[in-house]
């Protein structure tokens, strides 16, 4: 029976895809063999050593100690593009409502007191100041090719709009899915200084922390609109605060509301509801919970943000071992030593690295592998050893 903790409300259609009879499953438990998570920050939590793999039922992983877990030789899995329309469809409602003043106008429709005659004087009289502007032929500027950034911007095609796009490390998968009409920035500077609504799909990283900053909201068109839905610090928010009091920028829509913000007339705020539909929850949730099953039953790696794809069939009556260990050489040399000098037999065996990770999976022709693998988990560099039973 393996023992899973969850952080978080978990969609049951993917705590569904964990059978009871093989998965406990709590938010408070001892021991867990894995944790569930949402967005519950992850970094001053005591992970106990019991824990073998952690399952974000999402994109960002930046409330999980990923250095930690990869010393500990623990995979940490995530859910990409899960809940990408989810949030592409968030961002275009912020686009939509920033270009044509919806929250203030709505503020003021709040305020209309009156008969129905005075009210319908008001509306005529006050609704000059909230004229808008349409989006087919302005420019948007995104920030991050990946799963949401490439939905993002081939929507805004769809709209009409002129879109650029800025992502180094892009990947293929991503490119194949990008309408050729998305133009390429050089740099984030080249694409702010065309971009009139500029939104950010990039994780938070040392390298995105403050990406928007004063200097660059220089860069961009007067009166143009920022939205964060990726993470808070990704920007600088008193840059922004400044930009909007000065009338330089237009609007700022982000999915994290904070003191500074509260009450900003410019600002449009939603608490953190990017992947919140019934949709992307579940998506998450299954496709985590699915990933976090093989691991644990199977030892097969997917989807994980600091293991390499390991994809083993099981062989019939053989007993599986599943190690991780540092990337260095001759490793795989003294698995199979201490396999052979038990007279062990190897049936299959898929060794994959990733950075300063290797993990390896061995199907061993019967037999007792537990003197083995007490000796392969002694193996200086070797960080977790499991045995898997043959079924
Ligand atoms: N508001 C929400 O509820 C919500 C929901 C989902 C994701 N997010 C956030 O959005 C982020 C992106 O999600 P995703 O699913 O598109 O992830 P993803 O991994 O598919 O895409 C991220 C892209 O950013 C690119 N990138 C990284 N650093 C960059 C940089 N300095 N400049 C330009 N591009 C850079 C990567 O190459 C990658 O293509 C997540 O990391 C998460 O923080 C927020
Ligand atoms: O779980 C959530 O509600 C938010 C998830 C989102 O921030 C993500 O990075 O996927």
């Amino acid at each position: 029976m393996f023992k899973i903790q969850t952080l978080n409300n978990i969609s049951v259609n993917g705590l569904e895809r964990l059978p009871r009879d093989r998965f406990e499953i709590a938010s408070e438990m001892a021991k867990p063999d894995a944790i569930l998570v949402r967005s519950a920050d992850m970094h001053k939590l005591d992970i106990p050593t019991s824990v073998k793999a952690i399952g974000r039922a999402g994109a960002g992983t930046n409330n999980i100690p990923i250095a930690a877990m990869s010393k500990r030789g623990v995979p940490v899995f995530n859910a990409p593009g899960a809940n990408a329309n989810a949030v592409k469809e968030l961002v275009l409602s912020a686009m939509l409502l920033t270009a044509r003043n919806i929250p203030a106008a709505l503020d003021f429709v709040k305020k209309l007191d009156g008969d129905d005659k005075a009210m319908h004087e008001a509306v005529e009289a006050g609704k000059k100041k909230f004229v808008g502007f349409e989006l087919p032929s302005r420019t948007l500027g995104v920030i991050g090719l990946g799963a949401i950034g490439v939905k993002v911007a081939n929507a805004a095609l769809e709209l009409g709009m002129e879109v650029w796009g800025y992502d180094p490390a892009m990947t293929v998968q991503n490119a194949w899915q990008l309408n050729s009409g998305v133009r390429q920035a050089l740099s984030v500077d080249d694409l702010l200084s065309k971009s009139q609504f500029v939104s950010l799909h990039v994780p938070l990283l040392d390298a995105t922390r403050g990406l928007i900053n004063a200097d660059r909201i220089k860069l961009m068109k007067k009166q143009a609109v920022v939205l964060n839905f990726a993470r808070a610090p990704i920007v600088d928010e008193q840059a922004v605060i400044e930009a909007l009091d000065a009338g330089r920028m237009h609007a700022y829509a982000c999915d994290f509301p904070s003191t500074a913000l509260q009450g900003h007339p410019r600002v449009l705020a939603t608490p953190h509801l990017g992947a919140s539909t019934s949709e992307a929850e579940d998506n998450c949730a299954v496709m985590v919970a699915d990933q976090i099953r093989e691991f644990l039953e199977l030892g097969t790696i997917r989807n994980s943000v600091n293991f390499p794809e390991a994809q083993l069939p099981m062989l019939p009556g053989a007993t599986r071992l599943c190690i991780v260990n540092q990337n260095v050489p001759n490793m795989v040399g003294q698995i199979s030593t201490a396999l052979a000098k038990r007279g062990l037999n190897i049936a299959d065996l898929l060794n994959k690295s990733r950075g300063d990770l290797a993990y390896t999976i061995v199907d061993v022709d019967g037999g007792d592998t537990g003197e083995a693998a007490q000796e392969i988990e002694a193996i200086p560099g070797v960080l977790a050893t499991r045995v898997i039973a043959g079924r």
